[in-house]
């Protein structure tokens, strides 16, 4: 299998993350990458290669455009106004204030803009970001013309992204701007199912009103998990998009049993919508040992979930989510892409 990867993608080294009341190193770290990377390279993947640059239109087409202005400009301008960390919201437009304004101050556009305060900025965030859909595009574009399964080693992260939101570790919403490529190229209809072990609350907001894409998503439940304010069973989409989301919140402890019959459920949906692409937006922090997280794979798990995702049998795509057990991250990922391509 073809993997794409941007060294870029390490030039996002942010060192602080709030987490537990206190700044602790970010989970969301560039040794995640690295890791992936030697054991892509000692288990014999494929071959690894460089995406093209790709510009800002592919980013344009799903997200606002004065958002990613201000992610451009976010680092040089919290520098200018003076602060001393790194860019960090405490305010927000909280219930009752002015959601609609944006104020003029870079403390106040970051809370219009953070949907979360563990995810800082720093320099090179932006450059990094842009290079992690960089990855996504050369890997779907690569499946569009070969129908060949693809990895985009997409760092940072995009499904928490929204429309004009960032949080949970992401900017860009590396899916949604696969998916809307692949749209763009002729595919009538695109599945992506997240399997991260948090919901992709981004993900399913930009495409909350369409059917052209179905957004299917497993995940510890949003009651007692981030991102709490979305994620819920009852969200099915609205108006055209009415059916085409669907969430399926699971308790913590859920077994890998339940969690893969549950993955059934899913597919089913995916074969009966007649989607053409699927665009699994693979986070490995479903591990039993992710620090930050509450399910129960083991490694050998993740090679059984590939095995099954090629049983549905479309040309796929897997980009790269979350994932905090840094030692193992790389076993993880290598074996659901390997089992991936047994099960082909
Ligand atoms: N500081 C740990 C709390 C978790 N908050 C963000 C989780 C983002 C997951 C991305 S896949
Ligand atoms: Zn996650």
């Amino acid at each position: 299998m073809l993997t794409f990867y941007s060294a870029d993608s390490r030039l996002r080294q942010a060192r602080t993350e709030l987490h537990d009341g206190t700044l602790v190193a970010p989970f969301e770290c560039p040794e995640r990458v690295d890791l992936v990377l030697k054991q892509l390279r000692l288990s014999g993947l494929g071959e690894i290669r460089a995406p093209s640059a790709y510009g800002l239109a592919p980013v344009l087409a799903v997200h606002d455009k004065d958002y990613v202005t201000f992610l451009a400009n976010c680092w040089e301008a919290w520098l200018a106004a003076g602060h001393e960390g790194e860019a960090i919201p405490n305010i927000w437009p909280a219930r009752r204030m002015r959601g609609d304004h944006i104020p003029h101050a870079i403390s106040g556009q970051l809370g219009y803009y953070a949907l979360a305060a563990e995810t800082s900025i720093s320099a090179g965030t932006f450059e990094a970001a842009m290079a992690s859909k960089d990855v996504a595009l050369g890997a779907v574009e690569y499946t569009l013309q070969t129908g060949e399964p693809s990895f985009g080693l997409c760092r940072p992260p995009g499904h928490h992204a929204a429309y004009d939101q960032f949080g949970g570790y992401c900017f860009f919403n590396n899916a949604a701007i696969a998916a809307q490529r692949a749209l763009e190229s002729g595919k009538r209809r695109v599945a992506i199912l997240d399997v991260d072990f948090h919901h992709g609350n981004g993900t399913q907001q930009i495409f909350y009103r369409r059917d052209d894409v179905l957004f299917i998503s497993l995940h510890g439940d949003p009651e007692v998990t981030f991102p709490y304010y979305l994620g819920y069973a009852d969200e099915g989409g609205e108006g055209k998009g009415e059916g085409f989301n669907i969430n399926y919140p699971l308790p913590h402890g859920t077994s890998v049993a339940t969690w893969m019959a549950t993955l059934e459920q899913a597919l089913a949906k995916i074969q009966a919508a007649g989607c053409e692409l699927l665009i699994v937006s693979l986070g490995v922090d479903i591990f039993e040992n992710d620090p930050i997280s509450a399910f129960t794979f083991t490694s050998e798990d993740f090679t059984n979930l590939g095995q099954r995702l090629a049983q549905a049998g479309l040309p796929s795509v897997f980009l790269m989510e979350g994932g905090y057990a840094v030692d193992e991250i790389g076993v993880n990922v290598s074996n659901v892409l390997h089992g991936f391509e047994q099960g082909v």
